[in-house]
C-alpha cells in the first residue's frame, strides 16, 4: 500500500510497508507475536459490556445495528431469493426440511453483541470466534439458552484469535467480521480471507464491517489495530481474491468517529456487482477501535 499513513500520536510514515516493519518486522515472529499479544492484552483490560467494546460508545450500538440490517435484508434477499425469510421461519416451525438452515459465523464478536441483537433474529445458528476469554464467556452466558426468534441459537464458541483460525468447511451462509479485522497485519488478514473461503457455502458471502481512513491508514498504539482506507481495503480484497458485491456506509453515527463502512464480498465474479457510494469525510481520529 503506497499512500502514507499515520499512527494516534501524530507520527507519519511514508507507507503502510514502512510501519508494518517497525511493527511486526520482516519474518520476525517474536516481534509479530508481542503485536498480537499487545491488542489481545488491550482487549482483556475492557469491561465485557456494550460500552466496554464499542470504546466507551454504547450508545451508537443501536445505529449500528439498524444500520446493519438494512445491509443484511438487502443482501440475504438478493442472494437467497425473496422466500429467504419465509423459508426460514418454516425451518423454525419444522414445516420444512432443516438441511438448508442458515448459518453465520460472527468473527472478533466480543460479548455477541451483533448475535444477540441482529443475527440471532436472521440466522438459525450462530458460531462466535473471539480470542478475549472473558468476552467469549460473556457471549456464552448471554446467548446459551436465548433464542432470538423461534429456535434460533448460538451453538459454537470458538476462543481463538483470527489469525489463528479456520472454519469447518462449507459450514456458512455469511461469514460476518466486525470491528476486529484491524487487529490483523495484512499478511493475516489476506491468509485468513483465504482459509475462510472453505466455510462458505457455495453462494455464501463474508460482510466486513469497519472503520475507514480518510486515506492510507491510521495506526492505533494503544491497541495495536490499524485503521485502512477504503483504497487499502480494495487493494487487500484484491490479494485474497474476494469480489466486492455491495457496499454501504454507515449512517447516523457521532461526527467525531472514523467513517464506517460495510462490505459484502464473494469468492466468485458477482452476477450483479452495485458501484459503492461515495462521499467526502472529515478524517477525525479514532475513537471506536
Ligand atoms: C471493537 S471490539 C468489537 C467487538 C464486536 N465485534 C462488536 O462489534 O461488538 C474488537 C474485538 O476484536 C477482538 N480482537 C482483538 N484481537 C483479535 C484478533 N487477533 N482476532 C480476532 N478478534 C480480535 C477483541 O477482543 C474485541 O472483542
Amino acid at each position: 500500500m503506497e499512500a502514507r499513513g499515520m499512527d494516534s500520536n501524530g507520527r507519519e510514515f511514508t507507507n503502510a510497508e514502512e510501519m508494518w516493519r517497525e511493527q511486526i518486522g520482516e519474518e520476525d515472529d517474536d516481534k509479530k507475536r508481542e503485536w498480537y499479544r499487545h491488542g489481545v492484552g488491550y482487549w482483556e483490560g475492557v469491561e465485557a459490556s456494550i460500552d466496554g467494546v464499542l470504546g466507551g460508545y454504547g450508545h451508537v450500538n443501536g445505529a449500528d445495528i439498524k444500520g446493519s440490517e438494512g445491509f443484511l435484508k438487502a443482501l440475504l434477499f438478493d442472494r437467497f431469493g425473496p422466500n429467504f425469510a419465509t423459508h426460514q421461519r418454516l425451518v423454525a416451525l419444522g414445516e420444512v426440511s432443516d438441511d438448508s438452515c442458515a448459518l453465520v459465523l460472527y468473527c472478533g464478536s466480543g460479548i455477541g453483541r451483533v448475535s444477540k441483537n441482529l443475527l440471532l433474529r436472521y440466522f438459525h445458528e450462530v458460531d462466535l470466534v473471539e480470542p478475549v476469554s472473558h468476552f467469549i464467556e460473556a457471549a456464552r452466558e448471554s446467548l446459551s439458552g436465548d433464542s432470538g426468534s423461534d429456535n434460533h441459537k448460538a451453538v459454537n464458541f470458538y476462543c481463538q484469535p483470527l489469525q489463528e483460525f479456520t472454519p469447518e468447511a462449507g459450514r456458512y451462509d455469511v461469514i460476518w467480521i466486525q470491528w476486529c479485522i484491524g487487529q490483523l497485519a495484512d499478511d493475516d488478514f489476506v491468509s485468513f480471507f483465504k482459509r475462510a473461503k472453505v466455510g462458505l457455502k457455495p453462494n455464501g458471502l463474508f460482510i466486513l464491517k469497519e472503520n475507514i481512513a480518510k486515506a492510507g491508514f491510521v495506526l492505533d498504539k494503544e491497541d495495536h489495530s490499524i485503521t485502512r482506507s477504503d483504497l487499502y481495503f480494495k487493494e487487500l480484497f484484491n490479494q485474497c481474491g474476494l469480489h466486492l458485491y455491495k457496499s454501504k456506509d454507515q449512517k447516523g453515527l457521532p461526527n467525531e468517529l472514523f467513517a464506517v463502512k460495510m462490505y459484502a464480498l464473494t469468492t466468485n465474479i458477482p452476477k450483479r456487482a452495485h458501484a459503492a457510494k461515495t462521499r467526502t469525510q472529515t478524517f477525525r481520529p479514532a475513537i471506536i477501535t
